[in-house]
């Protein structure tokens, strides 16, 4: 039954539907969403964006006066605005999967690929950026090693595919996810 309503959402993504990508800070969801969104000639959204762009200040800053309390409830806002659209690519935040509200409204409007790297690779990708509240604090690779032991379960449990993207180009990788898909034409997405 799962792997009926897998291939129904994927044939509806691959239509006119929605690719939703899910994963840690770092795990490559807003840059491979952007080419990917190139690639399969998709509109290109990302909610932590969408949150900036409707709050007209960074993220960083939404948690300094409303917490992070605060910014998940603009996200599930931007989250259900977001997945009520027909023919995007969405880049989510990793925090995303945590409320059980979230993993339902990706789930229902979308395909969601779980883009999975470890906890050494999201650190390498994410040590200079200023702009992920979680991360500031004086052991950030002990941050994302707990944040993966949480969310891991949760990013699998609303996944429709699991990509392992260590060692793997941001193009490679969305290359690859185009041929795992049996995307029909092989559009690249120059970057
Ligand atoms: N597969 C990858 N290999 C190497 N670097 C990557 C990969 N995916 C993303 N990056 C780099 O890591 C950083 C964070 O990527 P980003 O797309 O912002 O992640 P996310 O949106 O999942 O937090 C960017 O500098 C990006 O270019
Ligand atoms: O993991 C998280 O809880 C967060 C991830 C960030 O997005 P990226 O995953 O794109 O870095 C952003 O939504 C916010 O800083 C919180
Ligand atoms: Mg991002």
């Amino acid at each position: 039954m799962k792997d009926i309503n897998r291939n129904k959402k994927l044939l509806d993504a691959m239509a006119s539907g929605n690719f939703f990508l899910v994963g840690l800070m770092g795990a490559g969801k807003t840059t491979v969403g952007r080419c990917l969104a190139k690639a399969t000639h998709k509109e290109f959204y990302d909610s932590d964006h969408i949150v900036e762009a409707r709050t007209g200040v960074r993220i960083p800053t939404i948690f300094d006066i409303e917490g992070e309390q605060g910014f998940r409830q603009r996200e599930t806002e931007a989250l259900r605005a977001l997945a009520s659209q027909r023919g995007i690519v969405l880049a989510t935040g990793g925090g995303a999967v945590i409320s059980e509200e979230n993993r339902q409204i990706l789930s229902a409007g979308g395909y969601v690929i779980y883009l999975r790297a470890s906890p050494e690779d999201l650190y390498a990708r994410t040590k200079h950026d200023k702009n992920r509240p979680l991360l500031q604090t004086a052991d950030p690779l002990a941050r994302l090693t707990e944040l993966f032991a949480i969310r891991d379960p949760l990013y699998h449990a609303v996944a429709d595919l699991v990509v392992d993207t260590s060692r793997q180009s941001v193009n490679s990788l969305t290359q690859q996810i185009l041929k795992i898909l049996n995307w029909p034409d092989n559009d690249h997405c120059e970057r």
